[in-house]
């Protein structure tokens, strides 16, 4: 169960993020929509503790993550939340396979590199596992950041626009492939997108509006 309450976030005096109440249940999947700058991917760094809020809770999965101290927070998302930013950050020494591993690093866990297999066979990117990721098309580097963010069964999975730089059968691959995965591990996804082609696929959507127009 994700739940929101009074959420407010401003950057330089000016607000950018105005949400009341929001409430998503356990296992579920929601689109977050609404027009460039009305604060989708602010609401998805605050649900996954990467950025703070100026007033308001979010509880995620039990856990009051607006109290959390950075330490604490950087465990608490290891341990529970999958993260697809919007630019994929990675490690351009390291190869497909060692940079999706990192999650497991991230997480004090042990590395499954049966699992790392799958989810790359699953992506459509087995054949580039030993490859460097310096190099590779921005649909690639997506479905790295993707494996990755999937590989230690997290509870929550939150992605913005993860399909923003894919075709329509690598978008088709990866929606399956995180609905499956979301599905599975019982998680509940949240995923902001401009992506008309995706929405059909969520049971939940929160349509967020500019504040000005609010
Ligand atoms: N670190 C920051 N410092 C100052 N302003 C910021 C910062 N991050 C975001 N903003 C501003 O906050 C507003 C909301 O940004 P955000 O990226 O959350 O919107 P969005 O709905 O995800 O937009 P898009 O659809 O274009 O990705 C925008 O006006 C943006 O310019």
């Amino acid at each position: 169960m994700i739940e929101v309450q009074g959420l407010r976030k401003s950057y330089g005096g000016r607000e950018v993020l105005r949400l009341d109440r929001w409430q998503l249940p356990s296992a579920a999947s929601c689109c977050v929509t609404g027009p460039s700058g009305s604060g989708k991917s602010t609401l998805l760094e605050i649900l996954c503790a990467l950025r703070p809020a100026d007033a308001g809770t979010v509880h995620v999965g039990g856990t009051a993550v607006h109290g959390l101290a950075r330490r604490a927070s950087d465990r608490w998302r290891g341990r529970t939340v999958g993260v697809v930013t919007q630019s994929p950050h990675l490690l351009d020494i390291l190869s497909v396979e060692e940079n999706v591993a990192l999650a497991a690093h991230m997480a004090a866990a042990s590395v499954d590199r049966r699992r790392v297999g799958t989810l790359l066979e699953r992506l459509g990117i087995a054949h580039l596992a030993r490859r460097r990721t310096r190099g590779l098309s921005q649909g690639e580097r997506q479905r790295v950041v993707l494996a990755r963010a999937l590989l230690c069964g997290p509870s929550v999975v939150v992605a913005d626009e993860p399909t923003s730089h894919l075709d329509d059968e690598a978008c088709e691959a990866l929606c399956t492939l995180l609905a499956g995965c979301c599905a599975e591990a019982g998680a509940t996804l949240v995923v902001a997108t401009h992506d008309r082609r995706i929405l059909p696929r969520f049971q939940h959507r929160l349509q967020l509006a500019r504040v000005e127009a609010i």
